[in-house]
């Protein structure tokens, strides 16, 4: 292979595979992740750090050795996931990291590094001053439920898309370090039984999310119980205000009434005492009045008892048309009575 930076594909990739720790420790790898100019890495069941039960904020480390073969991210969980293949890459070879597009379309992020860089999976003994495979290194990768809905996660699903470069190496070959899965696991805090775990962000607008959501739940409880509340106020202070008004129309009643009754029995008694005067002036009449004089007197008399009389009914139809307008005034008034 001639070091020109050229990209592995067909052949040339499958051969570059199968050649034992060139690129992947052998086992570790399938031929059918190989798609186009490139290879699919898969998602191993060990090395893992995930949530202890979805949508905790508890991690669990899954170490070496030890198998989770699926697992669910909720919105807003995240996880450090690794693959199945085992690196070591030789001096003469890079690879380029990319995203599956199918894992973003279900709303998974993936926080990845850009390269895979030569010598991955290599380390240098001092003994023998050689370089030799690493038994275990694998890439690691963060991803993020930024999604609306479950991620179900299976052993075996294809994470990361790698395209090989076959390059000139360098002078001097150098041991490539990963930041490790221990480093990881503390960021992750499954070393801490804390519902402080995975990436802060995400944690945060989870819990943001669902604290709004009771705050937002708490207060529409309060408006409702707040607008009950003035409801039943309103109906009490109406339910008052029209037994005041009861309580004011009786009195108003009461007192037309008494009103009434004293201009009738003023009446009256004025009518008795100028009916009684004029008998006694009647009697008091000189014999020789002349007809015509004594007629008038009378007619007088007569006229002046019916225009008293008519006065008493009319006082007696205001009085009663009074009572009246006050009982239909009092009906109108009564809460729950549509008005007009
Ligand atoms: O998403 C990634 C990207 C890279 N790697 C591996 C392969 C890579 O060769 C090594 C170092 O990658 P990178 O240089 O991107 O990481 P770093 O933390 O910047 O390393 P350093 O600080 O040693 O330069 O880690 C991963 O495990 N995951």
């Amino acid at each position: 292979m001639n070091g020109d930076g050229r990209l592995l594909s067909g052949q040339g990739l499958l051969d570059a595979l199968n050649q034992p720790d060139r690129i992947f420790r052998a086992g570790s790898w399938s031929s059918d992740q190989v798609l186009g100019a490139g290879y699919s890495v898969r998602l191993g069941g060990d090395l893992l750090v995930i949530p202890s039960t979805p949508g905790n904020a508890r991690y669990t480390a899954v170490t070496d050795g030890a198998r989770v073969s699926e697992f669910t991210l909720a919105p807003g969980d995240s996880a450090l996931i690794s693959t199945i293949e085992r690196f070591t890459f030789d001096f003469d070879v890079t690879a380029t990291i990319g995203d599956k597009f199918g894992l973003s379309a279900r709303g998974l992020l993936i926080l990845h590094g850009s390269t895979v860089h030569p010598g991955y999976g290599r380390q240098y003994d001092q003994d023998t001053s050689r370089w030799s495979a690493k038994s275990n290194e694998r890439l690691y990768f963060v991803v993020a439920n930024v999604g609306p809905t479950e991620i179900h996660l299976r052993e075996g699903d294809q994470i990361a898309y790698l395209q090989f470069f076959a390059i000139e190496p360098a002078a001097e070959p150098k041991s490539v370090s990963n930041v490790g899965f221990d480093y990881l696991s503390k960021l992750f805090r499954a070393d801490h039984d804390s519902e402080d775990g995975g990436l802060a962000y995400f944690r945060n607008v989870k819990d943001l999310r669902s604290e709004t959501e009771t705050i937002a739940g708490d207060l529409r409880a309060g408006m409702e119980r707040l607008q009950r509340e003035f409801e039943a106020e309103l109906s009490g202070m109406r339910r008052e205000v029209a037994e005041a008004q009861t309580s004011v129309d009786r009195v108003t009643n009461g007192s037309n009434t008494v009103v009434v009754f004293g201009v009738f029995l003023v009446g009256v008694t004025l009518l008795g005492f100028v009916l009684t005067s004029i008998a006694d002036l009647v009697e008091k009449l000189p014999e020789h009045l002349s007809t015509g004089r004594y007629t008038l007197v009378v007619a007088l008399a007569v006229a002046y008892a019916l225009a008293a009389v008519t006065g008493v009914v009319f006082v007696a139809q205001a009085a009663r048309a009074t009572v009246r307008g006050a009982a239909t005034n009092r009906k109108g008034k009564e809460p729950g009575t549509p008005p007009g």
